[in-house]
């Protein structure tokens, strides 16, 4: 079976600034990588070109086995900052996505599928507010709607959680992690968070910092499914494992490898 995302030897440039040399990361379907590393490394660069977003000097992209050349709707992003259109509804916000993906169905069945989305997320009471009348956990759901209503092959998440407060942000993984292993999407998850990354990830990719970034280690996470905030730290492995990760981070073990 093909990866479903394949990251080969991606080098990108901005002006002088080698972002990215020779990059290498292989998804399995159905995985959940998560992506760390030191701030300005390269994470949302990477993500950006397996989005179709991000012109590439060298290397290449594919996912389920096609090269990436651009978006599609084999691929969503959830961004931090919601992007929602502020003058729609929550379910016309995600309609918006939807009419691309599924060009042809009636109206009535592509509100299904809005409202089908919405409710994953638990915001089918909020379907017909607008972005500024829902709070920003509330707008951040919308975001995740939006990207499972497509249904995609793979979700691509750069810090979704990064901008809400911590007991929010614990409800939303929570909320991720129960969907994702429902439906069994890969998803592809950048976060400076190594708890976040602990909880939600099979494997850990550590980015070296740049200039010419790379994975320099993928960490596998063999902690036991489905797994509680509240009793992971209690498992064994997982406190070795974070201190590995946070030695990475800090240890100042993450240059170039
Ligand atoms: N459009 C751009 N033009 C010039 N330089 C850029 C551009 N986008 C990113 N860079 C540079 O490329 C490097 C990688 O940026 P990127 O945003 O991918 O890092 P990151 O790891 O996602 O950072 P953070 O964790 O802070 O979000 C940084 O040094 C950044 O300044």
């Amino acid at each position: 079976m093909s990866a479903a995302v394949e990251i080969r030897d991606l080098s990108v440039r901005f002006g002088d600034y080698l972002a990215l040399d020779r990059a290498s990361l292989s998804v399995r379907p159905g995985e959940v990588v998560a992506l760390i590393g030191h701030s300005g490394c390269g994470k949302s660069t990477l993500l950006n070109a397996v989005a179709g977003l991000q012109a590439v000097v060298g290397g290449s992209v594919a996912s389920g086995g096609r090269p990436v050349i651009g978006p599609g709707p084999d691929r969503a992003m959830v961004f931090q900052s919601h992007a929602l259109l502020p003058w729609l509804s929550c379910r016309d916000n995600v309609l918006l996505a939807l009419r691309p993906r599924f060009r042809g169905e009636a109206r009535v069945r592509l509100r299904e599928r809005a409202d089908t989305a919405l409710a994953k997320v638990g915001l089918s009471a909020a379907a017909e507010r607008r972005p500024n009348e829902i709070s920003g956990g509330m707008k951040q759901r919308v975001g995740i709607a939006r990207a499972l209503a497509i249904e995609p092959e793979v979700l691509l998440l750069d810090e979704p959680f990064g901008a809400l407060d911590a007991l929010t942000r614990g409800g939303l993984q929570d909320e991720l992690s129960r969907i994702v292993e429902e439906s069994g999407t890969t998803v592809l998850l950048v976060t400076h968070d190594v708890d976040e990354a602990l909880l939600l990830a099979d494997r850990i990719a550590l980015m070296s910092t740049g200039p010419g970034a790379r994975i320099a280690h993928v960490v596998p996470v063999p902690l036991q499914r489905p797994r509680d905030r509240r009793t992971l730290a209690e498992q064994p492995g997982y406190a070795s494992l974070k201190h590995q990760l946070l030695d990475f981070l800090f240890g100042g073990q993450h240059a170039a490898a």
